[in-house]
């Protein structure tokens, strides 16, 4: 069993903010770019990157430090982070928090302050209180597989994606509950389909992933939202199984893998204060809300015309083909 993982607050309330570190300046400003309502996108190595997140992709794949155990969560914005941190999280700390402890720090903390966000403590210049996790430490990104340094890309990584319409409706609400309320979906859809929007090509995010995972299964575990909605407690099975910590018989009859699938629930979550108020974590300011809005598969229906859909289905069908990758919606 392994020990205690990084569950502390590694966020005090003064560092939500955004503060980008001068260095890669020059770098960054020969970087292809664009504007679409008030959002900058720049082009960093071949991904489409909001002017904010290139310092700290930039200082995340120049400074990383690396420790024996890292395990590292990736996955597209709005794809399911914040459940994959919880879920990862009460799975590598059940030894010292079993998942029945009223005092669990899933129940106190925000899952963004339990596993932090490598990219954003790179770009406020703040990843030192990377090294003052206890090991193994559990971390995250939303960088493109191609784009991790190779002290990251040799750790054992977990991919959570999302089918990619449902994707871009959680994105465009997080969009405009961050401050952009006069932020058209049309705008993110048009994006989207140019492989434009904020980390996209989407196909291009999926695919690093997903051709790593299928040439090393060990190294890479890749787990699809939906999959994870239809059935949560295999989801915490898979993940104790990947993470080299199985569930002991003793622990299945105690029912931790169902009660730690209940834990991180959205609606356990969304109950919790921690959730409702106070540090995500994140060093920007958003709503809460918009971590734990609906939570479920095929919400597009609400946002996109049966033609908006074809099209982009036919575009993320047409970029995957030949890769065994699939959606349904
Ligand atoms: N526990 C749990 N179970 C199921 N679904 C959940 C859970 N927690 C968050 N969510 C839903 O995930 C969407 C937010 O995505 P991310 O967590 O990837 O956002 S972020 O990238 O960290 O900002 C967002 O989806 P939408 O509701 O479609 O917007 C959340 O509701």
């Amino acid at each position: 069993m392994v020990g205690p993982v990084a569950f502390k607050d590694v966020h005090k309330e003064e560092d939500d903010r955004i503060c980008p570190p001068e260095e890669y300046a020059d770098i960054i400003s020969t970087l292809p770019s664009f504007e679409s309502s008030g959002l900058r996108v720049r082009l960093y190595q071949g991904v489409w990157l909001l002017d904010h997140v290139v310092p700290g992709i930039m200082a995340l794949q120049r400074r990383h430090k690396p420790q024996l155990g890292d395990v590292v969560l990736a996955s597209p914005p709005k794809s399911g982070t914040t459940w994959l941190k919880a879920l990862s999280f009460a799975v590598m700390g059940r030894a010292a928090y079993p998942p029945s402890d009223a005092d669990h720090p899933l129940r106190r903390l925000n899952p963004h302050q339990c596993v932090p966000f490598m990219d954003n403590l790179f770009s406020a210049g703040q990843e030192a209180k990377l090294d003052a996790l206890p090991s193994p430490r559990l971390l995250h990104t939303h960088a493109h597989h191609s784009m991790l340094p190779p002290s990251i890309a040799d750790c054992k990584i977990v991919f959570v994606c999302r089918e990619p319409k449902d994707m871009l409706v959680s994105m465009w609400h997080f969009v405009r509950s961050s401050g952009s309320s006069d932020f058209p979906f049309s705008a993110l859809f048009e994006l989207a389909c140019e492989g434009k929007n904020p980390y996209g090509p989407i196909w291009d995010h999926l695919l690093g992933y997903w051709s790593v995972s299928r040439a090393t299964p060990e190294r890479v575990l890749f787990l699809k939202y939906e999959e994870m909605l239809v059935d949560p407690v295999s989801t915490v099975r898979e993940l104790a199984r990947f993470l080299g910590v199985p569930f002991t018989s003793v622990e299945e009859a105690a029912g931790w893998p169902a009660d730690i699938a209940d834990m991180c629930s959205i609606d356990a979550l969304r109950g919790l204060q921690a959730n409702k108020t106070g540090n995500t974590g994140l060093f920007f300011k958003c709503s809460h809300q918009s971590f734990f809005r609906k939570g479920v598969a095929g919400d597009w229906v609400d946002h996109m015309t049966p033609e908006m859909a074809r099209r982009i289905d036919a575009i993320v069908e047409e970029k995957l083909r030949g890769s065994g990758l699939t959606f349904t919606s």
